[in-house]
C-alpha cells in the first residue's frame, strides 16, 4: 500500500491553516481579482493545500497509481507533491508552497517589471517543466493555464496542478463561469461538445495551451485579451468560435510590435488549428534558445538577472513609497502651517510644549463686513459661503505679503496680528496699517461672482498693545491671543465707521514714527468698559501699499488652495 502522508489535524491550533493572498507580495496593486491559497505549516515548511475536487475519495489502484506517479515528479520548473489527507471530510492535496503566487498574479501585478529577459526566461521554465512532466509518467498535464504555473521565491517559475486526476475531477461538472474561463486555454479538438463530460487530454493539447500563455506573457494581459475586453466578445462565444474552427482558425490578436516576432511565431505554431502541426516541447526549446541568443543574455546568469531585476522593482518601489511619505508629510505640515503660526507648528512637530508668551506689544486688526446679520437674513446660506469664501480668499492673497499672522475668522469677522509669535521691533503697526489700507482698497473693488448685487463694506478697527499668546485645546489645537488689546481691538471695528480704518491712539504714536501715514483725528469715542478714548482714521501712507510688488509671499501657494475653517458662532452653520 502506498504511503499516503498526513498532516496535522485542523484542531490542531498550532498548525491553524491560515488563507493567504496567491500574490502575497507588498506590491501588489492589481485591479484584478485575487485568487487565494490555503498555507500550513508541514514539518517546519509552509505548504499549500488544495481541495480535492472529488469528496467522494476511493482509494482504489487508478489513485494509488496516479499517486506513485505523481510522487516521482521531481524537477526545478514542477511543483513538488508533498501527500494527501483522505480520511478527512473534505480530501486535501498538500503540495510545494510558491510564495509569489501565479504566472497570472505576477503579471497582473503591475508593480512588477517585466522586460523581455524576464519573461522568456519564464516561458524557458514553463517548457523545461512541461518537456520533464511529457517524458515523465504523467504524461499530460492538461489544465496547463497560467493560474496553474506558480512562481516561487526565486522567480522560479514551476508548473503545478498535474497528475491526480482521481482527486482533482469533480465528480459533477458545473458549467458556471468559471468553468468556460478555463476553456479558454483549451485546444479546440479538445474542447467537450455539450454532451460530452470531458475529453481525454494530449501532449499537443498541453502545446496549444501554452500559446496561450505566451500571448498572456506578451501582452501582460489574456487571454482573449482584444476579443474580450475590445470587442466585447463574452467567453462562451469565444470558445464557440474556437470550437467550431473557423477558417482562419479564430486565436488571440497580437500584434508583432507588442514582442519579438520570433516569439510570435512561435506562439502561432503553437497553437496551430492541426495539432500535428504544435511542436512538442523539446523543438520548442530549441526555438526558444535560438530565440534568446537575441537578446544576447547568458541562460547561466538566468537566475541573478531575475532577482536583481526584483530588487530594482522594490528599490523603486521603495523610491516610490517614500517619495509619497515624504509628501504625506509636507501636506500635512503644510496643514498644521494653516492652523498654527510656522515657528509655533514647527515647535510642536518637533515634540516641544509650547508654552504661553507674554509679548509686550503687538498689533491686532479686526475686519467686519457692515450689515452681515440682514445679509444672511435675505441670502441663502450657499451664498453666504460663497461671498465670505471669495472676500476671504482676496483677503489672504494680501495678508500673505504682510508680516502677519490671520488668527482666526469668526463669522464675517476676520481677525490678524503682527508682532508674534516673531517679534518685529515696533514695524507690527506699520505691516497691520499697510495691510489694512490694502485690504480696504481691494474691498472698494471687490464685487462677489456669485451675489453680483452685494455692495460690500468693511469696517476696519486697529490696536495696539500687550498680548498673552499660546496653543489652546488638544484636538484642534488653536493658537489664541487673551488680553485687553484683544478686546478693544475689536471695540475699535465696532465703534468704527464703513470703509474706514479706526486706529487707537497707542496704534496712531507708533504709526507716526514712520512718518510716512496720513491721520485724521476722530474725536472721542465711547468704548464699551473702557470709558471714553480718542481714535483717529488712518487714511494713506506715502509707501507703497500694495507689498505684492516687492515682496514674496509667506506662505507657499500651495496653501493658498486649502480653505480656512470658518467658525460660525450663535448662527446654525449652512447647510
Ligand atoms: N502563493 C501561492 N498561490 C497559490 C499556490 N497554489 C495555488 N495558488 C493560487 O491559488 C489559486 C487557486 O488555485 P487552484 O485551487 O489550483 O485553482 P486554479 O489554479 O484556478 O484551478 P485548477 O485548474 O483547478 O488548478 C491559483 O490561481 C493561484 O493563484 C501556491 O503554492 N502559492
Ligand atoms: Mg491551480
Amino acid at each position: 500500500m502506498e504511503e499516503l502522508y498526513s498532516i496535522p489535524n485542523s484542531t490542531d491550533k498550532a498548525s491553524e491553516p491560515y488563507r493567504v493572498s496567491s500574490n502575497r507580495s507588498s506590491m501588489s496593486s492589481s485591479s484584478s481579482k485575487q485568487q487565494f491559497t490555503t498555507v500550513r505549516m508541514y514539518r517546519g515548511n509552509r505548504v499549500a493545500i488544495k481541495k480535492a475536487q472529488n469528496k467522494k475519495i476511493d482509494v482504489n489502484k487508478k489513485l494509488l497509481m496516479e499517486v506513485r506517479q505523481i510522487k516521482e515528479i521531481s524537477h526545478e520548473n514542477t511543483v513538488r507533491f508533498i501527500g494527501a489527507c483522505l480520511d478527512c471530510t473534505n480530501p486535501l492535496i498538500i503540495t510545494e508552497y510558491c510564495p509569489r503566487g501565479s504566472l497570472k498574479d505576477v503579471l497582473d501585478n503591475k508593480d512588477i517589471k517585466l522586460d523581455w529577459n524576464f519573461r522568456m526566461s519564464l516561458v524557458n521554465d514553463i517548457v523545461k517543466g512541461m518537456i520533464y512532466l511529457h517524458q515523465s509518467e504523467v504524461s499530460v498535464h492538461g489544465k496547463l493555464r497560467s493560474c496553474n504555473c506558480l512562481i516561487d521565491g526565486r522567480f522560479v517559475l514551476k508548473i503545478s496542478d498535474f497528475g491526480l486526476h482521481t482527486l482533482t475531477t469533480p465528480a459533477e461538472i458545473i458549467k458556471d463561469t468559471d468553468y468556460f474561463r478555463k476553456l479558454l486555454w483549451v485546444a479546440p479538438e479538445l474542447i467537450p461538445l455539450s454532451n460530452e463530460s470531458s475529453v481525454t487530454p494530449t501532449q499537443r493539447g498541453d502545446v496549444y495551451s501554452f500559446g496561450i500563455i505566451l500571448e498572456e506573457i506578451i501582452l501582460r494581459a489574456g487571454p482573449f485579451q482584444i476579443a474580450r475586453e475590445i470587442d466585447k466578445i463574452t467567453i462562451e462565444d469565444i470558445i464557440l468560435k474556437v470550437a467550431s474552427r473557423e477558417c482562419p482558425p479564430f486565436r488571440p490578436i497580437v500584434q508583432v510590435y507588442d514582442c519579438p516576432e520570433k516569439l510570435t511565431e512561435l506562439m502561432q505554431i503553437s497553437w496551430s488549428d492541426v495539432p500535428e502541426e504544435r511542436p512538442p516541447f523539446p523543438q520548442i526549446h530549441q526555438h526558444l534558445r535560438n530565440l534568446m541568443k537575441l537578446f544576447g543574455e547568458n541562460i547561466i546568469d538566468d537566475l541573478l538577472i531575475r532577482m536583481e531585476q526584483y530588487a530594482n522593482n522594490l528599490e523603486a518601489l521603495v523610491n516610490e513609497k517614500t517619495e509619497e511619505l515624504s509628501q504625506e508629510k509636507r501636506r500635512s505640515e503644510e496643514l498644521l502651517y494653516q492652523v498654527l503660526p510656522r515657528p509655533v507648528a514647527m515647535q510642536l512637530m518637533i515634540g516641544q510644549i509650547v508654552k504661553p508668551e507674554q509679548f509686550e506689544c503687538v498689533t491686532i486688526y479686526f475686519s467686519d463686513i457692515v450689515g452681515f446679520t440682514s445679509f444672511c437674513a435675505s441670502a441663502t446660506p450657499m451664498q453666504v459661503v460663497d461671498l465670505l469664501n471669495e472676500l476671504y480668499s482676496t483677503f489672504d492673497k494680501i495678508i500673505k505679503f504682510y508680516d502677519v499672522y490671520k488668527v482666526e475668522t469668526i463669522g464675517d469677522a476676520y481677525m490678524v496680528v503682527s508682532g508674534l509669535p516673531q517679534r518685529n521691533g515696533d514695524n507690527h503697526a506699520r505691516e497691520i496699517a499697510l495691510m489694512a489700507l490694502a485690504i480696504l482698497n481691494k474691498v472698494k473693488v471687490f464685487s462677489c461672482e456669485h451675489i453680483p448685487d452685494f455692495q460690500l463694506q468693511v469696517r476696519i478697527g486697529i490696536h495696539s498693545g500687550p498680548v498673552c499668546a499660546g496653543i489652546v485645546g488638544h484636538i484642534m489645537p488653536h493658537y489664541c491671543l487673551f488680553g485687553d488689546t484683544v478686546n478693544t481691538a475689536s471695540r475699535m471695528e465696532s465703534t468704527g465707521m464703513p470703509q474706514k480704518i479706526h486706529v487707537s491712539e497707542t496704534t496712531r504714536i507708533i504709526l507716526e514714527s514712520f512718518g510716512t501715514f496720513e491721520l485724521e483725528h476722530r474725536g472721542e469715542v465711547e468704548l464699551k468698559g473702557k470709558g471714553t478714548v480718542t481714535s483717529y482714521w488712518l487714511l494713506k501712507s506715502t509707501e507703497i501699499i500694495d507689498f505684492s510688488i516687492y515682496r514674496q509671499p509667506s506662505v507657499s501657494t500651495e496653501t493658498e488652495a486649502a480653505p480656512y475653517p470658518l467658525v460660525f458662532m450663535g448662527q446654525t452653520p449652512p447647510t
